[in-house]
């Protein structure tokens, strides 16, 4: 088994701008046959130590949101509740019945599949770096500033505001992206109503801060891994917008924490994820979690695939700061964190690798 010695004279960064340069990704790696991964990709015992679900919990599972009768005034309230009890617990939860037909979520998930499957020479085309515009085929968009690489690639498609040029996109996954982002753009809106309302808000409120317009696409790709118990599919971490819309083929793998247990989040039929973030439970003052998850190295020989839309607010107000929203602080309920500026809040989204310091902690007011 590979042993990481950091004294060694093992030239790190050569191989990573070897793997980088090769544009091959993780899955022109897992194609190649090889049983041994590059060592770039062996993380510190202190991430492995931990990879196995914590048995004695393992039939929690994230809560599972019946949206059919969302706009029942007798049992909207209750929905409202349901969501609301999940945010704040989990962070995380599964709604069903969120109106996008089966099929377009299978659509989606093959045409990702399918994206990733292509020949080496067509998705080199797209393999980039650093970008924040426009789409993005990578492998580890944080690879020069993570400790260890990750057994996955992405291809990124920045979704809005401004509208993306679509034959920017690659023809296999073209329709399927931009169909994805409408769907997946409703289910984030109803979503952000029904929160808005758990926190004692008009529906209409997030809408209004555009907390739904800049989006951005994730297509993942988690190949075969053949030593899952060294790598990570991604490591923990926290997503920094507002919410995320995630899509999720039946490979295992995404785990998220809770009650300092990893919990295993298996695919309902259907189902979509939800999950918080950084942004939303700072301007909930807290209310709202933004929490840990993580995907382990897949070892099944069908490549894990998830579609992940991340939603962001696309105005900032007026003074360029953000922060706790001032319809939900009084007296009782002061302001948890102090406000932050745009740069702050970029510095934070694109500066660090996944395993840095999330700005929730940067601006939480202590004491
Ligand atoms: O692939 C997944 O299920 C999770 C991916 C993720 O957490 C992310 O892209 O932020
Ligand atoms: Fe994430």
């Amino acid at each position: 088994m590979a042993a990481v010695n950091p004294t060694s004279s093992y030239d790190r960064l050569k191989e990573v701008k070897e793997f980088d340069e090769s544009k091959i990704g993780v899955k022109g790696l897992s194609d190649s046959g090889i049983v041994t991964i590059p060592r770039f990709f062996v993380h510190p015992p202190e991430t492995l130590s931990d990879l196995k679900p914590n048995t004695s919990k393992s039939c929690a599972n994230i809560p599972i949101i019946n949206l059919s009768n969302k706009d029942s005034s007798t049992h909207r309230p209750e929905i409202v509740n349901q969501i609301k009890e999940a945010a704040t617990t989990w962070g995380f939860f599964q709604v069903i019945n969120h109106g996008v037909p089966e099929s377009i979520l299978e659509e989606t998930i093959r045409a990702i599949k399918d994206f990733h499957e292509r020949p080496h020479e067509i998705k080199a085309k797209y393999y980039k770096r650093n970008e924040n515009s426009g789409v993005m085929y990578s492998s580890n968009n944080d690879l020069y500033r993570s400790k260890a690489a990750s057994w996955h690639d992405a291809l990124t498609a920045w979704m809005g505001p401004s509208p993306l040029e679509v034959e920017e996109l690659p023809q296999i996954c073209r329709n399927e992206v931009i169909a994805w982002d409408a769907n997946a753009r409703k289910v984030a809106e109803t979503v952000m109503e029904l929160l808005s309302e758990g926190l004692g808000l008009e529906a209409g409120k997030f809408k209004e801060l555009t907390f739904s317009e800049a989006r951005a696409l994730v297509g993942h790709c988690y190949p075969y891994c053949p030593q899952p118990d060294l790598t990570m599919g991604i490591t923990s971490h926290t997503d920094p917008g507002v919410v995320t819309v995630l899509l999720q083929n039946q490979i295992p793998g995404l785990q998220v924490k809770h009650e300092d247990d990893w919990v295993a989040v298996n695919p309902v039929p259907g189902g979509l994820i939800i999950n918080i973030g950084d942004f939303l439970q700072i301007v909930s003052n807290g209310e709202y979690k933004s929490v840990q998850h993580r995907v382990l190295a897949n070892s099944d020989k069908n490549p894990r695939i998830s579609v992940v839309e991340f939603f962001n607010l696309s105005k900032w107000k007026g003074d360029g700061y953000y922060g706790p929203l001032p319809e939900l602080l009084s007296a009782e309920k002061p302001a948890i964190y102090r406000n932050f500026t745009q740069q702050e809040f970029l510095e934070n989204f694109y500066g660090k690798g996944l395993d840095s310091k999330s700005l929730i902690d940067k601006i939480r007011i202590q004491g």
